[in-house]
């Protein structure tokens, strides 16, 4: 009989059907029994706090415990939201398989207003994302912001209480928990540019762990894999932490991949993007894509975004 292996998550419905989804996969992939691949459930600072994610130094808020546990060998293989996952991380450690990725777009959720265009003149929006929240300012000046913080679940509900006008999800773990219905209107990547990596689950070994890593990587989806590199590379270049707002997407045309990024001032007043696209197959060529992308937007960007504070 195979070894078992301990998927570590964080608690919240989304992060703990992403890893009965690997154990699924997994189950699939190498006949083996789901009891041999047990979900274990940590809590990471990220669910414990409240306000700005930013404010809290941002970086590796809902990783950290799970990449601390990796490395004490008391989970195997720990089941990331890529989008949450630093770009510098833990050198004993490696991202062994990206899952294809779901929808990347952002969702506008309102029980009041059919259209974000339809937001009248000074309407709330609730959101702790940095990235829309600049993004929104630089399209509607009016808006007003409002922290909306809690997993999916909890901040459709408050959505329903009433404590805003509209917020924004990843369109991706709306279809994850089947709360698709909850979408008023898919934004368009033209108009909201996702989060790096948006929409894409990643699963984390112990480089030395061989035999983890050998049934993990015939989960990863090659395409998901580039694009995912690209886009990290760009925020790589442009900053370590997550305080500032940027977003980056990279999409497939046959092999070539269409890559686009950007930076926003927090206010929404000034905003630097770069795009370009090029064939393509391998991660070292999708790495440095990225991060010349991100090379040259920090060039142009220079003073006129506070980077970080
Ligand atoms: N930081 C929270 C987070 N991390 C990943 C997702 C959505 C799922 C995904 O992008 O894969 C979310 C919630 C949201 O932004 O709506």
């Amino acid at each position: 009989m195979q070894q078992s292996l301990t998927i570590g998550t964080r608690g919240s419905p989304l992060a703990l059907y992403q890893a009965y989804l690997v154990q699924r996969l997994l189950v699939e992939k190498t006949g083996m029994t789901p009891d041999q691949f047990p979900v274990k459930i940590l809590k990471t600072s990220g669910d414990r706090l409240k306000g700005h994610l930013s404010a809290f130094g941002g970086k590796g808020l809902f990783t950290k415990e799970l990449e601390e546990a990796l490395v004490t060998g008391e989970i195997d293989l720990a089941v990331h939201s890529m989008k949450d996952v630093p770009t510098v991380g833990q050198d004993s450690l490696e991202i062994t398989a990206i899952l294809e990725r779901e929808d990347p777009r952002d969702a506008f959720i309102s029980k009041k207003y059919e259209r974000l265009a339809d937001l009248p003149k000074g309407a709330l929006v609730g959101t702790a994302s940095i990235r829309r929240r600049a993004q929104l300012s630089a399209m509607r000046p009016d808006i007003k912001f409002d922290l909306l913080r809690g997993n999916v679940g909890t901040r459709l509900q408050k959505l329903s209480d009433g404590v805003c006008d509209a917020t924004f999800l990843a369109c991706a773990g709306l279809k994850r928990l089947e709360q698709e219905h909850e979408i008023t209107e898919i934004i368009d990547t033209d108009r909201m540019l996702p989060a790096p990596a948006q929409g894409a689950i990643g699963i984390e070994t112990r480089k030395a762990d061989t035999s983890a890593t050998a049934l993990i990587k015939p989960l990863n989806c090659k395409a998901t894999e580039l694009a995912i590199t690209a886009e990290r590379a760009f925020l790589r270049a442009l900053d370590g932490s997550c305080r500032t707002p940027i977003a980056a997407l990279a999409v497939w045309d046959g092999e070539t991949m269409v890559f686009k990024g950007e930076v926003i001032a927090k206010d929404g007043s000034a905003r630097f993007s770069n795009a370009d696209q090029m064939p393509l197959s391998s991660t070292i060529e999708a790495y440095d894509f990225g991060y010349r992308l991100g090379e040259a937007v920090k060039q142009a960007a220079g003073p006129h975004i506070d980077w970080d504070e």
